[in-house]
């Protein structure tokens, strides 16, 4: 029985976009970015850019949310292929889990093997500030804890197996080289390891809630990345994720203080500089990570299948 092909999930439904963006770029990309809101920048450090507008790619979402363009560019960074997505999806803007995750599953038929996922969210842990940086270690997916999850329905043994773990998720390989990579930029003391939990949104969290995460010991709090991360480990990417805090979460119930998503991006507008070297930097010392660049093929197959 073909997998269902609910919201255009399964190898066959992802090929047309996966041949589309195949005939526009020179060779296989070997690294995915996700840029968070307002971390679009983070393609402006691409070589040799060459711009593909998610409008343009069959069966590709588009995004609705200020800060996040549309725009799929493919370059290199240290020599190595890199494709970045100007632009995330997620599940509050009515898009399907699946919907949200097949980027990842046409990187990975694309043939890139590891995902740089990053996201603007808020501080819960109190010794976090605006501005800093969290590694993510691990995630709360409370969305999959409810069942709603973008492997919902009939597994697709093209990409992975039924059942997956998804401890050790964010390798600790690359985030050592972060953090070493954070010291040498002088980030040292606004760099973290640390918990990120995706709640559904679009508000942001009650008193109540942010201090119900700090007894499930979340470091930071998003809408967003545990769907593509969850994806990403069922197709063997590896996966280095970070956040950026953009507002401290409020536990106040008699706060003033209303987070709004101008001062998240405002916050990503400070730190953009700083935010692109240290990619740039991790990306540069992961060189031996991944594989070495090769002419993209014409056929759409997985790369770990015969
Ligand atoms: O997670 P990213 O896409 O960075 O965006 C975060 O910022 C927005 C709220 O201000 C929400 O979309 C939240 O998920
Ligand atoms: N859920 C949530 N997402 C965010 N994204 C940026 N800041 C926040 C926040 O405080 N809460």
């Amino acid at each position: 029985m073909a997998p269902i092909d609910e919201d255009g999930f399964s190898l066959t439904h992802l090929q047309k976009a996966t041949s589309y963006i195949k005939g526009k770029i020179p060779s296989s990309p070997r690294i995915l970015i996700i840029c968070g809101s307002g971390l679009g920048i983070l393609a402006d450090s691409l070589q040799s850019p060459i711009v593909i507008p998610y409008g343009d790619i069959p069966n590709f979402p588009e995004s609705t949310i200020k800060g996040h363009s549309g725009q799929l560019v493919f370059g290199t960074i240290s020599g190595i292929n890199v494709l970045c997505m100007k632009g995330r999806f997620h599940y509050y803007e009515g898009h399907s889990l699946k919907k949200i995750t097949s980027p990842v599953r046409i990187a990975k038929l694309l043939g890139v093997e590891l995902l740089i996922i990053t996201n603007a969210a808020g501080g819960v842990n109190q010794k976090y500030k605006v501005g800093d940086i969290m590694l993510i270690k691990d995630h709360i997916n409370f969305l999959g804890f409810a069942g709603t999850h973008p492997l919902r329905g009939l597994n697709d043994d093209d990409f992975g197996d039924r059942f997956f773990p998804v401890n050790r998720s964010y390798d600790k390989n690359i985030r050592k080289i972060a953090v070493e990579i954070g010291q040498s930029l002088g980030i040292g003391p606004n760099l973290h390891e640390g918990v990120y939990a995706m709640v559904g949104g679009p508000n942001y969290e009650s008193p109540s809630e942010v201090r119900a995460l700090r007894t499930l010991n979340v470091d930071a709090v998003g809408m967003s990345t545990i769907p593509e991360v969850l994806v990403a480990k069922h197709c063997g990417l590896k996966v280095f994720g970070f956040s950026l805090i953009t507002n401290e979460c409020v536990a106040d119930y008699d706060s003033e203080k209303q987070p709004n998503h101008e001062e998240v991006l405002a916050a990503v507008n400070s730190r953009t500089q700083q935010l692109k070297d240290f990619v740039i930097k991790v990306i540069e010392k992961c060189n031996f990570n991944v594989s070495k660049n090769e002419n993209i093929s014409s056929d759409v197959k997985l790369s770990n299948k015969t």
